[in-house]
């Protein structure tokens, strides 16, 4: 689905100031990974023991409250399956910050990672910020990837790193507040530089489109 354009929500929340800054968020990785497990357990608390794959993209969106800044946080889901990523590679540009999953019982996803970080580099921003999820840690038993290896990779490509369970909730919460705060700092000088305050209602993503128009108007990627 398309989501409500940005500068609109943006001007809802004027009236009713439901937030003050709002940011995307997108969830990379293999199929059957559990990134959908993952967003549909933060922003509802669910958890689906079926895996239906995602078509495309997909998104939800969850306002948190940090150091009293009201920030809406838009996660969009992406397809796994290759056949998707000529779709999926369209909305790395609009993304401040990526979540590279993997799965601690799939020795090839976590291999896969270099790779979805290589697309990154191609397609997205370069100031994007980058968290590495190893999620299904409470299949202990099944585990393939140790916690050494996910921590070590996390610190080669200089990322965060957080080990997950959509299934339990461990550490749901704590990586996305990680990754939220990682994009408001690292978006805090650009803010500042045109004379907004993050405490203003406004839109990070529609600051970055209007700083990347004027910064690189013949490189933009046209998504018609
Ligand atoms: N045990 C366990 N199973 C999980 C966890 N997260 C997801 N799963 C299961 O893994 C399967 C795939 O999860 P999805 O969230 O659909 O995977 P996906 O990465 O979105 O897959 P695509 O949409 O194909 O890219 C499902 O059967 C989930 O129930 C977890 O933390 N623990």
């Amino acid at each position: 689905p398309e989501p409500t354009p940005a500068t609109s929500l943006a001007s809802q929340g004027t009236m009713a100031k439901e937030y003050d800054v709002l940011l995307r968020l997108l969830l990379l990785g293999d199929s059957g990974v559990g990134k959908t497990c993952l967003l549909s357990r933060f922003t509802d608390n669910d958890f689906h023991p079926s895996h239906i794959s995602t078509i495309g993209v997909d998104f939800k969106m969850k306002t948190l409250q940090i150091d009293g800044v009201k920030v809406r946080v838009q996660i969009w889901d992406t397809a796994g399956q290759e056949r998707y990523q000529t779709i999926t590679k369209q909305y790395y540009r609009r993304a401040q910050g990526i979540f590279f999953v993997y799965d601690v019982t799939n020795t090839q996803s976590f291999q896969h990672i270099a790779k979805w970080a290589s697309d990154v580099e191609e397609f997205a921003p370069g100031n994007v910020q980058k968290v590495l999820i190893g999620n299904k840690c409470d299949e202990e038993h099944r585990r393939r990837v140790t916690t050494e290896q996910g921590s070590k990779l996390a610190e080669s490509c200089g990322m965060d790193f957080f080990e997950t369970s959509a299934f339990s909730r461990y550490n749901i919460d704590e990586s996305v507040t990680c990754l939220t705060e990682m994009v408001l700092q690292a978006n805090k000088k650009e803010l500042d530089g045109l004379g907004v305050s993050i405490t203003d209602n406004c839109s990070v993503s529609d600051l970055q489109e209007k700083q990347m128009m004027q910064d690189d108007v013949s490189n933009r990627i046209c998504f018609c």
